[in-house]
C-alpha cells in the first residue's frame, strides 16, 4: 500500500495505518462504546445525493470563503484533535505550516504536543487560529491557557461542551493509552495543575494525602489526576465566565440540538460547532449532518453554524454546505496526512479535499460557494426513494 499513490482520502487513511503503532492508531480511530455514531458519521452524508444543476458556466469557480474576516481557500478547516505528535515529530506544527500553505483555519486542542506560539508562528500571519478550551477543575489553569492564547494571536476560542467526563473508549482502555514520556503537553506549564482535589476526593480515588488520586486507564492518564474537566460548567454562569476573561470570540464546539443553538445565541456566544467529538463522546447521538438542519434553523443567521463529524470527501463539505454549515472541520484527516508523511502528508489531505470539493462546485453548476443550495440535495429515504428536501 505504502508505494501506491494516494488518490483519496480512504487511501491516505489505509496509507497511514500502516505508519501507526496500534496505541496511537487506536487512540485515533476509535469512537465510543459501540461506535454507533462514528459510523453514522460517515453514513449519514451517503443518505443525501446531489441535484446538479447545468450550463451554468463553470469556467471560473471561487472556492473560497471568510472566516473571522480573513478569506480562506475552501470551507474548511483543521479541527483540534491531541497529541498530534503521536503521529509524527512535527506534531501540530507540521499541521500548522500545512494549513498555512492551503490557506485554511486551525483549531489547536489544549492538549498539544507542540506549544501554542510555536504553532501560530508557522501562519505568519496569513491564516488564523482557534484555541480549543477544556475547562478544569482547576479554572485558573484554563484562564492562564486563554490569556496566553490571546497574547500569542488566537482569534477564537472554541469551548468544548462535549465533555464533562471522558465517552468510553474502550480501546485506550485496554491499550492501557500514555503519553511516550519524550512527548510533553506544552500548553501548560505544570500539566499538573490541571485539577485540585481535596483531601477527601483525594482518599476516595485511593490516593495517599497530598499525593493525586490514580489516574484512569484511558487518554485521561495523560494527566496524572485523571478525569480533570469541570463537569460543572453550564450556560447561566460559564459563557459569562469565560467572556469576563477574553476578548477573543467565543465559539462553542459540541451543539447537536435547537435548543442548544437557542441558548448560545441567547448568551451572546460568536459562533457554534456542530459537533460529536467525532464519535468519541456519547455513543448513540445523532451524526452531525442529522442534527445540522435543526440548528441551522434555530441560529437563523444570527450567527455562523460550523460542523465537524464524517467528512471524508469533497462532496461531504459541499453537502453539508447545501444544509446550511458555514464552515466545515475536519479531526482525523490530518492526523493521517502526519502519520502518512509529515506536513507534505496534510499538504496532500487539504489539495485532495480542495480539488474535490472545486470538482463537486463545478459539476453540480455552482461558481461560488454562495450558490450552494438545499436545493442541490436529494434525501435517500430508508426504502431508497427519493425525496426532495
Ligand atoms: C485523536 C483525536 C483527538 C481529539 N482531541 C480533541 C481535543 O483535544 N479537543 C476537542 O475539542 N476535540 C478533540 N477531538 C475531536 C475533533 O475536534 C473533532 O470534533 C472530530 O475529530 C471530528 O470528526 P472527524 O475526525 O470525523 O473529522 C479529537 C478527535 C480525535 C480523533
Ligand atoms: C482529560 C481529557 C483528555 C481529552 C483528550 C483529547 C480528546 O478530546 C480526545 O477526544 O481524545
Amino acid at each position: 500500500m505504502s508505494n501506491l499513490e494516494v488518490l483519496s482520502i480512504a487511501e491516505l487513511e489505509a496509507a497511514a495505518m500502516e505508519k501507526m503503532d496500534k496505541m496511537t492508531r487506536e487512540y485515533y480511530n476509535s469512537g465510543s462504546d459501540r461506535e454507533i455514531t462514528l459510523r453514522d458519521n460517515l453514513a449519514a452524508f451517503d443518505r443525501y445525493r446531489l441535484r446538479p444543476r447545468v450550463l451554468k458556466d463553470v469556467s471560473r469557480i471561487d472556492t473560497s470563503t471568510q472566516l473571522w474576516g480573513k478569506k480562506i481557500s475552501f470551507p474548511l478547516c483543521i479541527a483540534p484533535a491531541a497529541m498530534a505528535k503521536l503521529a509524527h515529530p512535527s506534531g501540530e506544527v507540521g499541521i500548522s505550516r500545512a494549513a498555512a500553505n492551503a490557506g485554511v483555519a486551525v483549531g489547536l486542542s489544549s492538549f498539544s504536543t507542540s506549544s501554542m506560539e510555536d504553532v501560530v508562528a508557522q501562519g505568519a500571519g496569513a491564516i488564523d487560529y482557534a484555541i480549543q478550551l477544556y475547562v478544569f477543575q482547576n479554572r485558573k489553569t484554563s484562564e492562564v491557557l486563554v490569556r496566553r492564547a490571546e497574547r500569542a494571536g488566537f482569534k477564537a476560542v472554541f469551548l468544548t461542551v462535549d465533555t464533562p467526563y471522558l465517552g468510553r473508549r474502550i480501546n485506550e482502555v485496554r491499550n492501557r493509552f500514555k503519553l511516550p514520556p519524550h512527548l510533553q503537553l506544552l500548553n501548560f506549564e505544570n500539566p499538573g495543575d490541571v485539577a485540585v482535589y481535596s483531601e477527601n476526593e483525594t482518599k476516595a480515588h485511593g490516593g495517599d494525602k497530598g499525593k493525586p488520586p490514580a489516574a484512569g486507564a484511558g487518554v485521561d492518564s495523560i494527566l496524572p489526576q485523571g478525569n480533570v474537566n469541570d463537569a460543572s460548567l453550564n450556560w447561566e454562569t460559564d459563557i459569562q465566565w469565560l467572556r469576563s476573561i477574553t476578548k477573543l470570540e467565543i465559539w462553542v464546539k459540541g451543539i447537536l440540538t435547537a435548543e442548544d443553538t437557542l441558548l448560545a445565541v441567547q448568551h451572546g456566544v460568536d459562533g457554534i460547532i456542530i459537533s460529536n467529538h467525532g464519535g468519541r463522546q456519547l455513543d448513540g447521538v445523532t451524526s452531525t449532518l442529522d442534527a445540522l438542519p435543526e440548528c441551522v434553523a434555530a441560529a437563523a443567521g444570527r450567527i455562523p453554524v460550523h460542523i465537524d463529524g464524517g467528512i471524508r470527501r469533497g462532496t461531504d463539505i459541499f453537502k453539508a454546505l447545501a444544509l446550511g454549515a458555514d464552515c466545515c472541520w475536519v479531526g482525523r484527516i490530518p492526523l493521517w496526512g502526519l502519520a502518512y508523511d509529515g506536513q507534505a502528508g496534510v499538504e496532500l489531505a487539504l489539495k485532495l479535499l480542495y480539488e474535490e470539493f472545486k470538482l463537486c462546485m463545478s459539476l453540480a453548476g455552482c461558481k461560488s460557494v454562495k450558490e450552494i443550495s438545499r436545493d442541490h440535495l436529494i434525501r435517500v429515504k430508508t426504502d431508497g426513494t427519493l425525496a426532495r428536501l
